[in-house]
């Protein structure tokens, strides 16, 4: 490569974002026996990045962390970007498409109560932070009494808040830590991810391109890996039906058992009141419809009045 430009890898300036930049050079100079210097990693900030103060939920979830992002892509100021796939929405800007996937990290979610405590053993209304609807949700349907309370910032802001005693607990997902280093040093407790399900996307970095850019297509087709890209066409699909009808909590998981791909999917009310859950399995080929369907017989099941009530409330990542 040398002598030629270096191939522009566009990403959010977050320490977690800035590590999941590394792993993919690192992936794509191994497959291609490239060095850094045939990379540049080009930071941008976005909309989420910018406003802290509001919940996201508020603000408006869909491509609040990759518009600027997708748009230095399509002026063609990028090559290639790289995301948490859990922050990607479901619809893509015209003449952009997911190019690649890496191997997925752990899809579980880690509760972390101050001082090394247990969910089980937080006291009676005991503050819990966090932006996300999803966890929200699932945390009020364990535990009713607990009063969640918006959460913002990246992963070690978070955990700073918590030290510093805004909150006796909060909720982040295993693979940030991991991709931080930060899981040996984090007392948690990993939650299992049957009964406290994952972000469709969960745990997943994905390569957004042009459309019609071979060059970067076979560039990053050479570490996409099929089996991450099979959970995470079902858990997008999932996610896409239900996005259009319905702004609750949606939680999503994936497991490939041979050539099958068996998929949960759930939506929640807010509150953790109500929640339904559906199972299907089917070839891993057919993962997009595994997910379609889930979300169909959802529809079908919660029915309207359990999207009427909630119809303020937006999904948050
Ligand atoms: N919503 C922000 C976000 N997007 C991706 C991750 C974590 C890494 C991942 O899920 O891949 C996080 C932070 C968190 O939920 O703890």
């Amino acid at each position: 490569m040398t002598g030629r430009r270096p191939i522009r890898i566009g990403t959010r300036g977050s320490q977690l974002a800035l590590a999941q930049a590394s792993e993919l050079r690192a992936r794509l100079m191994a497959a291609h026996g490239l060095t850094e210097a045939d990379f540049a990693i080009e930071v941008m900030s976005t909309a989420g990045d910018r406003i802290q103060d509001r919940p996201l939920a508020e603000v408006g979830g869909k491509g609040l962390f990759t518009f600027e992002i997708e748009a230095a892509l399509l002026d063609g100021r990028l090559d290639l970007a790289v995301h948490s796939a859990k922050d990607v929405a479901t619809v893509l800007p015209e003449g952009l498409h997911l190019s690649a996937f890496l191997p997925r990290e752990d899809v579980r979610d880690v509760f972390i109560g101050r001082g090394g405590r247990r969910l089980a053993d937080l006291p009676q209304g005991a503050r819990i932070g966090s932006a996300s609807l999803r966890r929200q949700a699932q945390l009020l349907r364990l535990r009713p009494d607990l009063d969640v309370v918006n959460f913002r910032g990246n992963v070690p802001s978070r955990l700073r808040k918590l030290e510093a005693g805004e909150v006796e607990g909060t909720l982040l997902a295993l693979a940030g830590l991991k991709r931080l280093a930060l899981d040996a040093s984090v007392a948690g407790e990993i939650l299992d991810a049957e009964d406290f399900m994952p972000a469709p996307g969960q745990g997943a970095i994905c390569v957004e391109s042009r459309s019609g850019d071979a060059a970067t297509a076979a560039l990053v087709g050479a570490i996409d890996h099929a089996p991450t890209r099979a959970m995470l066409t079902a858990e997008r699909a999932f996610l896409a039906v239900l996005d259009g009808s319905c702004r609750t909590p949606i939680a999503a998981l994936s497991r490939l058992d041979g050539a099958d791909l068996r998929f949960s999917g759930m939506i929640l009310t807010p509150d953790g009141a109500r929640a339904h859950r559906r199972n299907e399995t089917g070839p891993v080929a057919e993962a997009a419809r595994l997910g379609e369907a889930a979300a169909k017989a959802l529809l079908a099941e919660a029915g309207a009045d359990f999207f009427a009530g909630w119809a303020g409330a937006h999904r948050r990542p």
